[in-house]
């Protein structure tokens, strides 16, 4: 955590209000309000190309880039959270309620109740 971070405000809590501000603005004066002007699919096919690049930099075993590259795909999954209205908080109840179980067991469980998918 930085210096500035609480228990109830994240840096990434912080650049989601920031984002979920920007609805409406002046695509030529906010990169955000431009993104969701050009709409959900665009916003996604962001997504997925920070990804990728992501991917590429730790295969290419880049510390530094794969850093910058994960703060575009966290930046770019905040403008699609905000797009489809889902807040950080509703996430964040997800993985809380994930702590302590295995991923392992969660998958074994999966198996037996909807039929091994
Ligand atoms: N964290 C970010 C952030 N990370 C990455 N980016 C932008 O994401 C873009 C990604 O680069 P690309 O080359 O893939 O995008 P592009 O070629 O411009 O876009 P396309 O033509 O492919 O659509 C760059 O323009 C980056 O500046 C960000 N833009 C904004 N923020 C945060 O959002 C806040 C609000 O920004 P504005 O909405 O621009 O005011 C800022 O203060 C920051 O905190």
């Amino acid at each position: 955590m930085s210096g500035d971070d609480t228990a109830d405000s994240t840096v990434l809590d912080r650049l989601y209000e920031t984002v979920d501000s920007r609805r409406g603005q002046d695509p030529a004066t906010s990169y955000t309000a431009k993104l969701f002007s050009r709409g959900t699919a665009k916003i996604a096919q962001k997504l997925g190309e920070e990804a990728v690049e992501a991917v590429i930099e730790a295969m290419r075993g880049d510390k530094r880039k794969l850093s910058e590259e994960s703060a575009d795909l966290l930046y770019h999954l905040m403008v699609l959270w905000a797009d489809a209205g889902i807040k950080p908080a509703e996430v964040y109840a997800i993985l809380a309620a994930r702590e302590g179980i295995s991923g392992i067991a969660e998958k074994e469980q999966r198996k037996h109740t909807s039929g091994g998918n």
